[in-house]
Formats: structure tokens, C-alpha cells, sequence
């Protein structure tokens, strides 16, 4: 290499490992690791040398961490009596760090996480920030309710934040937090939906209980304590093929990321955020994967078994209705499951359903020979009429959410946001693959 490509590499490098790491000394950053700009996923980090099995990528110390119970940057804001403690009091886990990233924000350099807050992006397109008609978008109902629910989270969680910080600071002689924080500061919509997104999008799960719940007047058992903001942990994007572990280690006091997939010098390091579908990516992170191994549908109960198959209507059917109940109790089933269409190309209807759909269609005379025994002792058909009743079934209804969703596709894929089409198309591969399988298991007449 000449002298000259040498330096428009070194340029190259310092360009590409544009982020001021160096938060802290306290944080320890994997020495060949950097930040970088990736054409295809954004902001993620590089491998400057291969990266072995088992390697710690980052290590961020305890005092570092944000959470529902760090402390203030500012020591006066930690007292028992500081107006932000008292509204802290009232607040529910997600509050409480909202109230800390949006007061860090403000502080600026007298922040300790002044340069972290810097790099972290100004705002958050999730679910939660999705207009009505993108929630319709969606299309599937159980989607649909879903998104509705994440946004309706956020508008009831600001709206409580603030009537919490007006009743507090009603009582207090005055109305600004510190001469560089202001109520309509804490109370400002934006900085409360950039906190949110930092939250939904940037979080580890934190083991180390939080306090079991809530200190708060508010408290319930139902607010999960149990995630932190782990500066600079959060700069790795997510890859469905990769096996990472993100834990706070008690003997060292650091919360540590450690990788069991190697990487080659130069790839992207990622993470795995979990065996997550689309639709839980796109929830809670905003984003989906192209050809994601965990993608599914999860059926509606009511589509999944239709009342029909359930409802007896003479004396005769009750009984065998009770006996066919007994059975899938006995083998730990139930009508209502959680039943999945999957990608798996040797069953990709979920053994529970199908066993389920199974013991729903026995005859009588099936049910009084114990022919569920075929199924769950010898793994085969109770019998050739079963496999026809149970497959001529999926049948129609995977051609009804075929057609439903391929509709949705061709009437709107233009007004339909990439990350929605990627779902709805998925799934329609998932459909069409379960109905060549259907037709394939199908007995001849
Ligand atoms: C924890 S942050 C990762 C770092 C982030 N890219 C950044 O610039 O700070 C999570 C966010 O990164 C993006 N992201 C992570 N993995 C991704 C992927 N495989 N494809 C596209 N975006 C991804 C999403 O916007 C997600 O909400």
C-alpha cells in the first residue's frame, strides 16, 4: 500500500468510527470494535479484526446503567425532598426513565451521560408513532389491535406523566426543576416520545431485580421493573443468526454483551434481540429482516376453530364433545391454544393445532375405539377420513387468509410503508407454503 492510499485509509477509518465511544474509561469497549454507517441497516459496529466465540464486546459498569432507579446526575436531584423525587414517587417504571433520559437531556454537559445522549437518534419511528391509517395498514386484525394498544400506551403514559408533574409542582413554591430545567422542559410531548423510543428500541433486559415493582403510590404488579439503558451496548443492530448474551455479571459489577457467534474482520457484529417474527420486531424495535426464520402467523382463536367444531347441538354430540375435551386435557391441547402457521417446510402447521384440529373431528365410533392413541402413542393418523376432515379444513381456511392478504397486497401496496409489505408478503409465502403442504398430506379420495 502506498503512502498515500495509507492515509486515505487512516481517513477512511477515523471517518467510519465517527462516535465519540469513550463515555467513560469505566466503559470497556471490545479494541476491535467500531462504529460504522452500514448502507443497509444504519448505524451498527465493525469488526477492525476478527471477533472469536465467546468474546466480551462491551462492558458498561453499574453506575453507568439508566434505569428506573439510577440516580440523577445532579446529587441535589437525589434527595428525598427534591421536587423530581416526588414526582418520581408517583410514577410508574417506564415514567420513571422517561423522567431521567428527558432530565439527563436537559442537563447537557452536566450530565453524565452527556455524550451518550449526543449520539443517540432524535427520534423514534415505531408502532407507537404510526398515524391511524398505517395502524390499518396492518391489515390482520390481532396486528392491528396490537399497534392500537402500543399507541394508546404511550398517549395514556404521557398523558399521566404530566398530570403527575402539574399536581406535584402545584404543591411546590416553585415551578422550575434547576435554573436550566423547566416544567414544560419534562412535560414537552417530543422529549417524552424520544425517551419512549429510546426505551422500546434501545433497552436490555435487566436480571438483576429492580425491586420487584414499583416504589411508586402508583404501583402495581403488572409494571414490569426490568429493563435498562446500556450506554453504547445499544449501538449493535440485531441479526436473526446470531447467538449473543446480554447479562448484568455480579462479580464484576459491569452489565456485559458477549457474542458465541464469531465474526470475520470487516462484517458487522450484531446482536440478537431475541427469536423474534416481524411483527414483534416491528413493534417493539421498529424495524423488520428480510427472510426471517422465526416469521409465523398466529391464527385468531375464532378462525382457528370455528365455533362449529365446539358447539354440539343434541345430547349425542355433548357427550362425545366432553370425551373429545377430556382427550386434548389429557394430552395438555385445548381449543384455545396459540396456533401457528410457520415457515417449516415439514410442519408448518403447529403440532398442537393440528393434534387439536385432529381430536376435534373424531366420530363417535373413533372416540370409542380410542383411536387418539394412533396419534399421540404412534405419531399417525387416528384415521384416512380424520386426515381428509382436518386437512380439507386448513384447507379453506388458509385459502381465506391467502386470498384476504393477497388483496390487502395488490389494492394497497403502494400506500403500504416497505417494513408492512415485507410482513404482509411474508405471510403470504407463509400461506402459499402451507397450502402446498395441505395439498401434498391430503389422502386421495
Ligand atoms: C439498539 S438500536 C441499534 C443501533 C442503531 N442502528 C443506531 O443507529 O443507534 C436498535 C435500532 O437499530 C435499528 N436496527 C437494528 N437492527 C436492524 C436491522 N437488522 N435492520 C434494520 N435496522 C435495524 C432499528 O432502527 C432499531 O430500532
Amino acid at each position: 500500500m502506498t503512502d498515500q492510499s495509507q492515509q486515505q485509509q487512516q481517513q477512511g477509518d477515523t471517518k467510519r468510527c465517527n462516535l465519540n465511544i469513550q463515555l467513560n474509561n469505566d466503559i470497556v469497549w471490545n479494541k476491535n470494535l467500531c462504529v460504522y454507517d452500514f448502507s443497509d441497516t444504519g448505524r451498527g459496529v465493525v469488526a477492525l479484526d476478527d471477533i472469536e466465540a465467546n468474546e466480551v464486546l462491551i462492558s458498561v459498569p453499574t453506575a453507568l446503567l439508566l434505569h428506573s432507579r439510577s440516580l440523577f446526575s445532579i446529587q441535589e436531584f437525589n434527595a428525598p425532598s427534591h421536587t423530581l423525587q416526588l414526582i418520581n414517587a408517583k410514577l410508574d417504571s417506564k415514567q420513571r426513565i422517561c423522567l431521567r433520559l428527558v432530565v439527563e437531556r436537559c442537563l447537557k454537559q452536566r450530565s453524565k451521560w452527556y455524550t451518550y445522549l449526543l449520539d443517540v437518534p432524535a427520534s423514534y419511528q415505531t408502532i407507537s408513532n404510526y398515524s391511524d391509517q398505517d395502524i390499518q395498514s396492518l391489515y390482520y386484525p390481532p396486528y392491528i389491535a396490537e399497534a392500537v394498544k402500543l399507541k394508546n400506551q404511550l398517549q395514556d403514559s404521557f398523558s399521566r406523566f404530566t398530570a403527575i408533574v402539574d399536581q406535584v409542582i402545584a404543591t411546590t413554591a416553585n415551578s422550575n426543576i434547576d435554573h436550566d430545567i423547566s416544567k414544560s422542559d419534562i412535560t414537552n410531548k417530543e422529549s417524552y416520545e424520544w425517551a419512549w423510543g429510546i426505551i422500546q428500541t434501545r433497552t436490555y433486559y435487566y436480571s438483576k431485580n429492580l425491586g420487584g415493582g414499583s416504589n411508586s403510590s402508583n404501583s402495581n404488579n403488572k409494571d414490569k421493573d426490568d429493563c435498562t439503558v446500556v450506554p453504547f451496548a445499544d449501538f449493535f443492530n440485531h441479526s436473526c443468526s446470531v447467538d449473543t448474551e446480554a447479562s448484568f455479571n455480579d462479580k464484576t459489577g459491569y452489565y456485559q454483551v458477549i457474542t458465541k457467534t464469531p465474526f470475520a474482520k470487516d462484517a458487522q457484529v450484531f446482536i440478537s434481540y431475541g427469536k423474534h417474527s416481524n411483527f414483534t420486531l416491528l413493534s417493539h424495535y421498529g424495524f423488520v429482516v428480510q427472510d426471517n426464520p422465526f416469521e409465523d402467523i398466529s391464527l385468531i382463536q375464532s378462525d382457528a376453530v370455528t365455533p362449529n367444531l365446539y358447539t354440539p347441538t343434541t345430547g349425542d354430540q355433548v357427550k362425545t364433545h366432553e370425551k373429545k375435551i377430556k382427550i386434548l386435557e389429557t394430552y395438555g391441547l385445548g381449543i384455545s391454544g396459540k396456533f401457528i402457521l410457520c415457515l417449516d417446510d415439514a410442519l408448518p402447521v403447529s403440532w398442537n393445532y393440528l393434534s387439536t384440529l385432529k381430536v376435534l373431528f373424531m366420530s363417535k365410533q373413533e372416540i370409542n375405539q380410542e383411536k387418539e392413541q394412533n396419534l399421540f402413542y404412534y405419531d399417525q393418523s387416528i384415521s384416512v377420513e380424520n386426515d381428509r376432515l382436518v386437512y380439507t379444513y386448513l384447507c379453506n381456511l388458509v385459502e381465506s387468509l391467502l386470498k384476504g392478504f393477497n388483496h390487502h397486497y395488490q389494492s394497497n401496496r403502494n400506500r403500504l410503508k416497505s417494513e408492512i409489505q415485507t410482513i404482509i408478503l411474508s405471510h403470504i409465502n407463509i400461506l402459499t407454503n402451507c397450502l402446498h403442504w395441505l395439498t401434498k398430506e391430503m389422502p386421495n379420495k
